[in-house]
């Protein structure tokens, strides 16, 4: 475990792509003062750094797979070292995609306080992705790998929710509603942490 992070409030945001983590968290650094990590964005800077690795980096992620988990874990770590000094807690966003990289995270940095699970119909997720790739310019908002990454979170992501729920740190919020109603369940969520 890393000593700088020793004592660190860590939220780990788990749910399907397009289900509104992102989303979620930008209102919980509002109201909270949390560090977002979102490892989809650690990765896509890389892509766009131009730097060897983003490219084949870049590769994988238009295939909707999973990138090694060694890469990912590095570069979340290298960025909560970062904000060590000054951060309340941080929410580790689109992590773990799998009940391996949360057991690798915990032996490298420590273990979650709480898990978000944020749940919506894979028909929900389908709509928001789609009229999200009408601009995000993102290669892996298009119907194909909108499939595929689908298919690789209920195989490799949902077993993570009940690898947690054996250790009583899930909440679990429907993300059907209106952004605000999903937050204020979100925020009851943090709360009762403090
Ligand atoms: N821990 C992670 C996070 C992301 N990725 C790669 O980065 C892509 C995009 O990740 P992310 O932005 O988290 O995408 P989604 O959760 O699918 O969508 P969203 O941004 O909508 O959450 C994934 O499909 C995957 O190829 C990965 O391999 N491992
Ligand atoms: N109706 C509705 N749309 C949402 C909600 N949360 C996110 N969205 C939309 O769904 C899309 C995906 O959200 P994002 O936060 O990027 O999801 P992520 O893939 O889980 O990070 C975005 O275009 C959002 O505008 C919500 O609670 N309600
Ligand atoms: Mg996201």
């Amino acid at each position: 475990m890393s000593d700088k992070l020793k004592n660190a409030k860590i939220i780990f945001v788990v749910g399907g792509p397009g289900s509104g983590k992102g989303t979620q968290c930008e209102k919980v650094v509002a109201k909270y003062g949390y560090t977002h990590l979102s490892s989809g964005d650690l990765l896509r800077a890389e892509v766009a750094s131009g730097s060897e690795r983003g490219k084949n980096l870049s590769a994988i992620m238009q295939r909707g797979e999973l990138v090694p988990l060694d890469t990912v874990l590095d570069m979340i770590k290298e960025a909560m070292i970062a904000k060590a000094d000054v951060s309340k807690g941080y929410l580790i966003d689109g992590y773990p995609r799998e009940v391996k990289q949360g057991e690798e995270f915990e032996k490298k940095i420590g273990p979650p306080s709480l898990l978000l699970y944020i749940d919506a119909k894979s028909e929900t997720m389908v709509k928001r992705l789609m009229k999200r790739g009408e601009t995000s310019g993102r290669a892996d908002d298009n119907e194909e790998t909108i499939k595929k990454r689908l298919d690789l979170y209920y195989k490799a992501t949902e077993p993570v929710i009940a690898f947690y729920e054996g250790r009583g740190i899930v909440r679990k919020i429907d993300s059907e509603g209106s952004v605000d109603d999903v937050f204020s369940n979100v925020a009851k969520a943090v709360d009762s942490l403090k």
